[in-house]
């Protein structure tokens, strides 16, 4: 049976390629699901790829994700809940109420930057988390996850 790799992608991510280039590069977010449709090809997973800029879709979707989770057919959740990493309760709820097998992915190193990047809700209920590969770290944690 074909696992299914959701990649979930938070608020602002729309706009990667014009955005603050100089921390996350000039690749598009069409470019990063490229990348993802290769990384899950080499394994065999489907991919499952979304972005959005609100909180409530992103918590559906993990949820989504946690029926295929709970049916034994989720390879692994890679989320850049992007902002709402450092602010978002509901999103940590929705990862342990869930139980979906978590890489935490940042483009950018997180903890070279600006203080309140430092924290995340997410850490510490994830399996793995993933900073400062830019771009390439969604393709090296769908490499990752697949060693589960
Ligand atoms: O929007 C983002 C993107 C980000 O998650 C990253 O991918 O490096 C880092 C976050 O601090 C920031 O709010």
């Amino acid at each position: 049976m074909t696992k299914t790799v959701y990649v979930l992608n938070g608020p602002n991510l729309n706009l990667l390629g014009t955005r603050e280039p100089q921390v996350y590069g000039s690749q598009t977010l069409a470019d990063v699901e490229q990348l993802c449709t290769e990384a899950c090809a080499r394994h065999g997973f489907t991919l499952v790829f979304r972005q959005s800029n609100h909180e409530g879709a992103l918590v559906d979707w993990i949820h989504e994700a946690g029926r295929l989770h709970a049916a034994g057919q989720l390879a692994g959740l890679v989320l850049n809940a992007a902002a709402y990493t450092h602010t978002s309760v509901a999103l940590l709820d929705a990862v342990k109420g869930t139980g979906v097998p978590l890489v935490e992915l940042h483009i950018s190193n997180v903890h070279a930057r600006e203080a309140f990047r430092h924290h995340s809700y997410l850490s510490g209920v994830a399996r793995a988390v993933m900073c400062g590969f830019g771009v390439q770290g969604y393709a090296l944690a769908i490499d990752g996850l697949a060693q589960w």
